[in-house]
């Protein structure tokens, strides 16, 4: 789609880049390996265009270990609240899945478990995840896995949208709390459904304050700029939770790289700001060069 004043594509993978354009600016989703080295080639012969976000900043999205370092390594402190993730273990694919049990336990890794493939290519089977109510029946699934302890939520999660300096947070249904009772009585692992999928969104629902409450704003700016900056990309979000029980215990429990920005309301103006500002701020740097 063109038009004036706005110079912006979204680029056709079936179609070779330099088919394509001009271009001012380029956004692109980074499917496949071979797109890395065409958005690279590109950039270096067309220093003049903006690619939005670096093809190896993507792909650091795309393994679910690498994707929460970044998290790990933040210290927010005298943001209201305190932001962490889960504690996980990575099962590495030479590993024989009769192994599982073994590393559970001496990780000291809690039950029950989201099992989650490491690398998240896309595709429906990397979005397969399970749920574990204990450790034996983890050998029954494929390595290579992260192992993530279930934090109880409330059944509630934020998504938080990042789109260059602004910021939206969204409700949206999650999986239940697992109490101990539960836990106790059951045994095995289960399936469950793509729930970030799910159509209904939690921001009408008549919920618990003390889990609907969005967490506090100083905190979601600290955290957007400091993964904006950590991880060198301008578009994404940040999946997080609210420990149940508590005001101010958050965890993340994933980051997706140009997620599905139509759920985020006001989207339209956001990213027109976001491009209008981009362009602006290029032709600016023009003018003083
Ligand atoms: N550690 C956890 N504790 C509690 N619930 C979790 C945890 N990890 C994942 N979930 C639940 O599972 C859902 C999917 O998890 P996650 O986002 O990591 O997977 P995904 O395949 O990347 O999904 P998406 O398509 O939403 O990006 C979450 O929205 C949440 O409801
Ligand atoms: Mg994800």
């Amino acid at each position: 789609m063109w038009s004036k004043g706005i110079y912006f594509v979204a680029i056709d993978v079936n179609k070779p880049l330099a088919e394509q354009g001009p271009f001012d600016i380029v956004l692109h989703k980074l499917l496949g390996e071979e797109w890395r080295d065409v958005i690279e080639d590109f950039r270096q012969k067309h220093p003049e265009v903006i690619v939005l976000d670096p093809p190896d900043a993507i792909q650091h999205l795309h393994n679910r270990q690498s994707m929460l370092q970044d998290v790990v390594d933040l210290n927010l402190s005298d943001c209201n609240g305190k932001v962490g993730i889960p504690r996980q273990l990575v099962i590495t694919k030479d590993k024989n899945p009769s192994t599982i049990p073994y590393e559970v336990n001496k990780a000291g890794l809690k039950l029950p478990l989201v099992a989650k493939p490491l690398v998240v290519d896309g595709s429906a089977k990397s979005h397969e995840l399970f749920l574990a109510y204990d450790e034996f029946s983890l050998s029954e699934l494929e390595p290579p896995l992260v192992l993530q302890e279930f934090v109880n939520h409330g059944g509630l999660l934020f998504k938080i949208y990042i789109v260059g300096d602004s910021i939206k947070v969204v409700r949206r249904f999650s999986l239940p709390n697992i109490s101990k009772r539960e836990l106790s009585k059951v045994s095995g692992v289960y399936r469950f459904p793509r729930v970030s999928c799910a159509a209904a969104s939690a921001d009408d629902a008549d919920l618990d304050p003390s889990i609907a409450e969005h967490p506090p704003r100083p905190l979601l700016e600290r955290l957007a700029k400091e993964l904006r900056h950590r991880l060198g990309l301008r578009l994404f979000n940040v999946d997080m939770i609210r420990e149940y029980g508590t005001k101010d215990v958050f965890y993340v429990i994933d980051i997706n790289y140009f997620p599905g920005f139509g759920k985020m309301p006001d989207y339209e103006h956001v990213f027109t700001d976001f491009l209008l500002n981009l362009k602006q701020n290029k032709c600016k740097k023009k003018l003083t060069a």
